[in-house]
């Protein structure tokens, strides 16, 4: 049996569009359309991709839409001054700092995302929200882990009771995916690095999350027959093509439903941001 390929676009426009639908209420009620800023330091080629889809995708929804494109060569102060004039912007209700940053500033990167206020804070990195998330309590939710989720939620997809291990723990998908797994009583395996006997963990999942960075990690052997297979490595292999971490041809003939790398959770992970602006804006506005 091969697997169901969950196609993120089918849900990634339904989850536009209830974004949408809470836009033209929030402007009905208060005349202020949501606010996002994106922070892009540098030439990084793929980013400029990513900040060019968001904003498209901003001014599809009428999100407000402001790119601010710093210099490569731009110093800690400046960012810093660029972030504290945006978290005191009216106009703007979420901030988006474009990572990764330059050389030069990578080793300032905690401080820099420390100074995004955290209301406004639509990627959910600020500790406020991390530490939030960890305890249950309602935040701003990392934009790729909360996609994976409602990918699941729409295509009902069990979770609760079920094995979950996560393939990577970085504080951007492994972590945050975990806390949100576990919020919905599954029970979470982190598996990283040092990790003893991954395949055989891996192999005992029913939800088996993948966010390594590595193309072709996760390997057939690895999968349970009929596991949820959830894609979220973008590894890129050449100018403009990317793949996932998940060995896709082989494993789609074992698992239960996969996801596509390009056309999988990438496509929520902007949908989730344009959801993460509005609950921005609505808890900045409404009383
Ligand atoms: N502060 C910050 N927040 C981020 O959320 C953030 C970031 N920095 N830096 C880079 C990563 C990457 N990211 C993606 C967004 C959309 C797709 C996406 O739409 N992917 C499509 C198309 C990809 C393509 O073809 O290039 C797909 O998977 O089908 C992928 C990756 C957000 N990131």
């Amino acid at each position: 049996m091969s697997a169901t390929i969950l196609w993120g676009k089918l849900y990634a426009e339904k989850l536009k569009s209830e974004a949408r639908a809470k836009i033209i209420e929030l402007s009905e009620k208060t005349g202020i359309a949501p606010g996002l800023a994106v922070i892009i330091v540098g030439g990084n080629p793929a980013s400029q991709v990513y900040v060019r889809n968001k904003h498209k995708t901003c001014e599809e929804m009428g999100i407000n839409s402001q790119i601010v494109a710093l210099a490569e060569n731009t110093g800690r102060q400046e960012l810093i001054d660029n972030i504290e004039k945006l978290n005191n912007d009216k106009g703007i209700h979420g901030i988006l700092l474009q990572l990764p940053l330059p050389k030069g500033l990578q080793k300032y990167e905690n401080e820099f995302l420390y100074k995004i206020s955290p209301v406004k804070d639509v990627d959910g990195f600020h500790p406020i929200n991390a530490g939030r998330l960890s305890i249950g309590e309602k935040c701003m939710v990392p934009c790729t882990p909360l996609g994976c989720i409602k990918m699941m939620e729409l295509a009902d997809i069990p979770i609760e009771g079920k094995k979950a291990v996560i393939i990577g723990r970085s504080n951007i998908v492994g972590k945050p995916m975990a806390n949100l797994l576990l919020a919905r009583n599954a029970t979470v395996t982190v598996c990283h690095s040092h990790t003893a006997d991954l395949a055989k963990i891996a192999a005992e999942a029913d939800i088996l999350v993948a966010a390594v960075g590595r193309p072709n990690f996760v390997t057939a052997d690895m999968v349970k027959s009929g596991a949820v297979v959830i894609d979220v490595g973008i590894n890129r292999i050449a100018p403009k093509k990317i793949t996932g971490d998940v060995d896709f041809d082989n494993v789609k003939e074992k698992a239960g439903f996969i996801t596509p790398v390009p056309g999988g959770v990438g496509l929520l992970t902007i949908a989730m941001l344009m959801h993460n602006t509005v609950e921005a804006a609505k808890m900045q506005l409404l009383p």
